[in-house]
């Protein structure tokens, strides 16, 4: 029997209670093997690869394959301190599933296990991707020749939910969804000294104050308004006690543009800066980037014009265009590489995705597998 409702919400919470970071997916791997064991296994493959231990495959054979059609799910979750009052919360200390990856992996639970029931015509591979959030697992995967032969994706889909649509909405655009990341990583190097005397020392706090300040500048007055761009710097390391001056400061950031051109462009201004403080406060400043498979999300023009098409013309679901989000993805990656469909999963969450309050609504779990198992039979003629 197909997963039911309960079953779905179920598994996303045994997902939900066992986060873990990017590339040590284990027991989350060890999950899902052990779930889909119990599927019917007639048509059904599983494959692992020594080569990113915590990735899985599961392919479905068709019954008249025409071609492989893919549907990727992310595994990792952040670091980040649960604050919700569940019975399922986090059991591992300042990890959460606050990006929504256990609903994504349990939608994709959903299909496999109607597909293993009723087989379909084409192929599916079901992709479980280690390390969305950092680290570019898809690329990884990608990189060390995984989808080759039988596992090679004729066309390619991923989901991912969003706290600020409507429980149950699929919404998607064609073209540009979702923003490029570039990782960024500054190291400023001044000197320690003792609190007393700061003109023997050289502060590597206050550099790393104007070093914030004046990039912040290249989104306010560098860029063309109505181009879009972020910088943030979400974490900030220096000194060791009130009374000595640090002499070290470490800034860990993320880029974003709609393309490639903004992130370079960023990429040169943040250079500039660096290097205009680097003289004027006679001190070393090392900057590292790195976009790894973030690449802006481009949906394929042919389609995701079907999709949308079916979306919008069935009446079991709610369809919103959207518009294009500086959020992150290494699917983005993935779709450089085989033409596909990124598409959002409404769940209305209080709390906003990465935060210590996202809360999903977890009937979006059932909506998604509904309407996307919908698409693949229309996709596949059955
Ligand atoms: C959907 C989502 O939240 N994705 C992440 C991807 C992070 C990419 C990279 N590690 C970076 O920080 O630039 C996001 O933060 O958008």
């Amino acid at each position: 029997m197909s997963l039911t409702g309960e079953d779905l919400i179920n598994i996303r919470r045994d997902l939900h209670k066992i986060p873990e970071l990017a590339l040590k997916e284990v027991q989350t791997h060890e999950y899902l093997k052990n779930k889909i064991s119990e599927f019917p296994q007639d048509f059904l493959e599983i494959k692992e690869f020594s080569e990113l231990p915590t990735a899985l495959f599961v392919r479905i054979i068709g019954s008249a394959p025409k071609r492989t059609i893919g549907y990727r799910a992310d595994m990792d979750a952040l670091p980040v301190m649960e604050t919700n009052d569940l019975y399922y919360r986090s059991v591992n200390p300042g990890i959460m599933h606050a990006c929504g990856h256990d609903l994504h992996m349990t939608v994709a639970l959903g299909l496999i296990s109607y597909f293993a029931e009723n087989q379909p015509s084409d192929n599916l591979l079901f992709f479980f991707q280690p390390a969305e959030e950092a680290e570019s697992g898809g690329k990884q995967a990608y990189d060390l020749g995984l989808f080759s032969g039988k596992y090679r994706p004729d066309e390619f889909y991923g989901l991912h939910d969003n706290a600020d649509l409507t429980t149950g909405i699929i919404g998607c655009r064609n073209g540009t969804l979702f923003a490029g990341t570039t990782e960024v990583n500054v190291t400023i190097h001044g000197m320690s000294g003792h609190a007393a005397y700061p003109h023997k020392a050289n502060d590597a706090v206050v550099i790393a104050a104007n070093f914030i300040e004046q990039v912040q500048t290249i989104i306010s007055r560098s860029i063309d308004p109505v181009k879009c761009g972020v910088i943030t710097f979400g974490k900030l390391e220096a000194g060791t006690i009130r009374n000595i001056i640090a002499g070290k400061a470490r800034i860990e950031g993320t880029i974003r543009g709609l393309n490639q051109e903004m992130i370079l462009y960023i990429r040169q201004r943040i250079m500039d800066v660096a290097k205009g403080l680097e003289s004027s406060f006679n001190c070393q400043i090392e900057v590292e980037f790195n976009q790894g498979g973030y690449y802006p999300v481009e949906n394929d023009p042919a389609l995701t014009k079907n999709f949308i098409d079916y979306m919008q013309n069935n009446e079991n679901v709610k369809f919103q265009e959207t518009a294009p989000a500086m959020t992150g993805e290494d699917f983005g990656y993935l779709l450089s590489k085989f033409p596909g469909t990124m598409f959002w999963l409404g769940v209305a969450s209080p709390g906003a995705l990465h935060s210590t309050d996202f809360l999903p609504h977890e009937e979006a779990i059932i909506d998604g597998v509904e309407a996307f198992k919908g698409f693949l039979k229309y996709r596949m003629n059955m």
